[in-house]
């Protein structure tokens, strides 16, 4: 593992970390994490911090209660950003920039584009950028939900070389280690099958969100990205001091050899679907290069309310996702086509007005 070859990395940090006992923040275990950060810039490298932390940082400002409702940790989210933002902040000589996503952000191409364009800025002004979900306007249909996933569209957004994530524990073990003795750390994944998810479970610290199924996702996201992945021990000092050696701490993920294609990797692993065309089992799924890539009267069922440029699912009849597809139409006039009787007149609508999915713009999932 060679640094010197890193140009940008984004690091993700958890709630355990930085508000370990829910008293609010405690720069305890984020002094090494700081250091880490100031000597890979020294590097030359840039750096991008996902945080988790501001509902655990904010939750001490309100009452107990065992029925935190969304709107009560929306609102500890909201408390708990500006202490989340300051811990960092006074750990740093450089200058600090705060930005607040949701998936809603994300998964819109023109603004996925400006968030790239805002991150790029800041890490060419020396700025570092601290990035976390906007809990506080998300809501079940925006958000991300955990910051693994987040850091990983974050990593692919920046363009990042490594994504590191900072955990309660060594990496990815074959089980959970914290309810199994005989668990074994895997310090290297070629291959995320279902294999690897069958091990992770959900969060089990009292303030975390994602658990090692969101971390193995995020891994999956990043490193189809072409992005070296890792899970480490964030609170373990000498964590970072082997990272900076050039060695491994905890699991490694090694990167697509052939990464995806950047519009296809957003397609596929950002872009959430607006709605689904479904259509007959026996579909040709192969796509052919040029022409028509689907017609009106292989359409079975159109579902959902999207407008021209949303992403939409293509899924057989038998529930088998084919692929992700910005659609040229809108769910309106894909229904009112796939219904015409007339093929003549379809096929004659659809040949004036353009075809209905493009070939650039597909991104093949599930190997059928
Ligand atoms: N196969 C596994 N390997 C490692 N940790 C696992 C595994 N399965 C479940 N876990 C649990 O996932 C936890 C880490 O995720 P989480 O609780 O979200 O903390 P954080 O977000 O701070 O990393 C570990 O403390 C562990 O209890
Ligand atoms: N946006 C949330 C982060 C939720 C989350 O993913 O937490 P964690 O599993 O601790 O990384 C917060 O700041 O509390």
């Amino acid at each position: 593992m060679d640094l010197s070859q890193w140009k940008r990395v984004v690091i993700k940090v958890g709630s355990a970390l930085i508000a370990p006992n829910r008293k609010g923040c405690s720069s305890h275990y984020l002094l090494s994490i700081a250091q880490f950060i100031v000597r890979l810039r020294a590097n030359g490298v840039q750096v991008v911090l996902v945080s988790s932390g501001s509902v655990a940082a904010g939750s001490h400002l309100f009452p107990e209660t065992d029925k935190v409702d969304i709107a009560l940790k929306k609102a500890m989210a909201a408390a708990g950003q500006t202490e989340m933002m300051a811990t960092w902040d006074r750990l740093f000589d450089f200058p600090t920039a705060q930005i607040l996503l949701t998936h809603g952000d994300l998964r819109d191409r023109e603004r996925y584009v400006s968030i790239r364009e805002t991150t790029f800025s800041l890490l060419n002004n020396g700025v570092l950028p601290i990035i976390n979900e906007n809990d506080t306007v998300t809501t079940d249909d925006l958000k991300v939900g955990d910051n693994d996933n987040l850091s990983a569209m974050v990593a692919a957004s920046a363009d990042a070389d490594a994504l590191i994530i900072c955990s309660d524990v060594d990496g990815l073990y074959d089980k959970n280690p914290n309810t199994h003795d005989d668990a074994v750390l895997l310090p290297e994944v070629t291959t995320i099958d279902s294999r690897i998810f069958a091990m992770g479970g959900g969060a089990t610290s009292a303030v975390g969100t994602g658990g090692m199924k969101t971390k193995i996702e995020a891994a999956e996201k990043a490193t189809s990205h072409g992005i070296d992945t890792f899970i480490v021990n964030g609170f373990k000092a000498t964590t970072f001091n082997t990272l900076l050696e050039g060695e491994n701490p905890g699991t490694h993920f090694r990167p697509y050899a052939k990464p995806m294609q950047e519009d296809v990797h957003w397609m596929t692993h950002t872009a959430s679907e607006q709605g689904e065309v479904v259509v007959d089992n026996d579909f040709d799924t192969t796509f052919a290069v040029e022409g028509e890539q689907l017609t009106s009267d292989e359409i079975v069922e159109v579902n959902g309310n999207f407008s021209v440029g949303d992403t939409i699912l293509l899924r057989k009849d038998d529930g088998t996702r084919i692929a992700k597809a910005r659609s040229n139409y809108s769910s309106c006039l894909l229904s009112f086509i796939a219904d015409q009787d007339d093929r003549e007149f379809a096929d004659e609508f659809q040949n004036r007005t353009g075809p209905i999915i493009s070939k650039k713009n597909i991104a093949v999932l599930e190997k059928q």
